[in-house]
C-alpha cells in the first residue's frame, strides 16, 4: 500500500452539514448492480484484477496455524499455474491483496508468507473485533502488540455508541490515537454499517473516520446482521470523493462480509470504476475483504479455459 493518509483537524462544521437523499442513492445503488456484466477474456482480466484485490480472510474461533499456513499459501498461489499460462498470466506474479486474520494468528501469518517467499502484508484485525467493547487502553494496546508481530496493516473497529450518540469528537479522538498506535502499518476503518442505524450516520462516521487519518475505510467486520451493500457502499464511495476533492488525500475502500461470489466482485469493481475511477481500481485503493470469494473466482476462470466447471477436488481451496 503506497498512500497515507495523513488527516486534518476535525471539521464539525462539514460533519453537521451531512445530507443523504435516500431515494436517490437507492435508485443510483439498482443502476449499478444491474449493469450488463463484462464478458469472456475482459471478464477473465476483470476476475484477476479483483484477485489482486482480495485480502484473504479468515476470523473463524477455530483458526490455528495450520489453517492459517494454508491460507497464506493460497494467498501466494490464489489461481492455479495452468490456469493462469492458459491465459498468459504466469509471469504477472498474481498474487492476493493481504491476509487478514485475528492479532493472536499474526506471526503464523508472517512466518508462512516469509517460508512462501512472499511479500503480502498480514492485515491484522484489532480493537476488540468484531464489537469493539474493550477499553480505550486495551484496544490500543491490541494495535501496537499485533504491529510487533509483524502485522502492516491493521482493521479497527470503531465505537458503535460514539457514532449512534452523535459523539464525533470522542470518536475522532479515538480514531486519531489507533491511528498513533499503527506507526507505519496501514489502517483501515471498519464503521460497522450494520450497526449505524442511517446512512446519514454512515456518511458522517466516515468523514470523521478519514479527517482522524484512516488510510481505508471499510464498511463491515462480517459479523453484523448487515454487511457490505451496494447503498451504503455508495455513501461511503462518495465520502471519499467528497474528501478527496476538499483536501487531495485519496482514501481506499474495502467492502466487506457476505462478498462469495464471482459476479460480486465484478459488480463491486463496477461501482468503484463509476464512482472512483480506474485509479481507484488498485490494492493500493481498493479491498475485497472476504473468506470465501476466491475459490468461486478460480472456478469461473477454470470455466472461462475449459468450457466447463471444475469438480471440487480439483481446485485448491483456500
Ligand atoms: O473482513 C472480512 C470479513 O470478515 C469477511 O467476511 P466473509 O467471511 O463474509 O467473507
Amino acid at each position: 500500500m503506497a498512500t497515507r493518509n495523513v488527516g486534518l483537524e476535525l471539521d464539525l462544521d462539514w460533519v453537521s452539514r451531512v445530507q443523504v437523499n435516500l431515494p436517490a442513492v437507492k435508485l443510483r445503488a439498482e443502476q449499478l448492480q444491474a449493469r450488463r456484466t463484462v464478458k469472456k477474456q475482459w471478464q477473465a482480466a476483470w476476475l484477476l484484477k479483483a484477485v489482486t484485490c482480495i485480502d484473504l480472510t479468515t476470523l473463524s474461533g477455530d483458526d490455528t496455524a495450520a489453517n492459517v499456513h494454508r491460507l497464506c499459501f493460497k494467498a501466494k498461489w490464489p489461481i492455479r499455474e495452468d490456469l493462469l499460462k492458459a491465459v498468459g498470466m504466469q509471469d504477472k506474479g498474481i498474487t492476493v491483496g493481504a491476509v487478514c486474520v485475528y492479532p493472536s494468528r499474526v506471526t503464523d501469518a508472517v512466518k508462512a508468507l516469509k517460508s512462501a517467499g512472499c511479500d503480502i502484508p498480514v492485515a491484522s484485525v484489532a480493537t476488540g473485533f468484531p464489537a469493539g467493547q474493550t477499553l480505550l487502553k486495551t484496544r490500543l494496546e491490541e494495535i501496537r502488540l499485533a504491529v510487533a508481530d509483524g502485522a502492516r496493516e491493521i482493521d479497527i473497529v470503531i465505537s458503535r455508541a460514539l457514532a449512534l450518540t452523535g459523539q464525533w469528537k470522542a470518536l475522532y479522538e479515538e480514531i486519531r490515537a489507533c491511528r498513533k498506535a499503527c506507526g507505519e502499518a496501514h489502517m483501515k476503518t471498519i464503521l460497522a454499517v450494520g450497526d449505524l442505524g442511517s446512512l446519514t450516520n454512515v456518511y458522517k462516521a466516515s468523514l470523521v473516520a478519514m479527517m482522524a487519518g484512516s488510510d481505508f475505510i471499510k464498511t463491515s467486520t462480517g459479523k453484523e446482521g448487515v454487511n457490505a451493500t451496494f447503498p451504503v457502499a455508495l455513501v461511503m464511495v462518495r465520502a471519499i470523493r467528497d474528501y478527496h476533492h476538499r483536501t487531495g488525500n485519496k482514501v481506499g475502500f474495502k467492502p466487506a462480509g457476505g462478498i462469495r461470489s464471482a459476479k460480486d466482485a465484478l459488480a463491486w469493481l463496477v461501482l468503484i470504476k463509476e464512482e472512483l475511477g480506474n485509479e481507484w481500481l488498485s490494492p493500493e485503493l481498493f479491498r475485497l475483504g472476504a473468506s470465501s470469494l476466491l475459490s468461486d473466482i478460480e472456478r469461473q476462470i477454470y470455466h472461462h479455459v475449459t468450457g466447463h466447471y471444475a469438480a471440487a477436488h480439483e481446485l485448491p481451496m483456500a
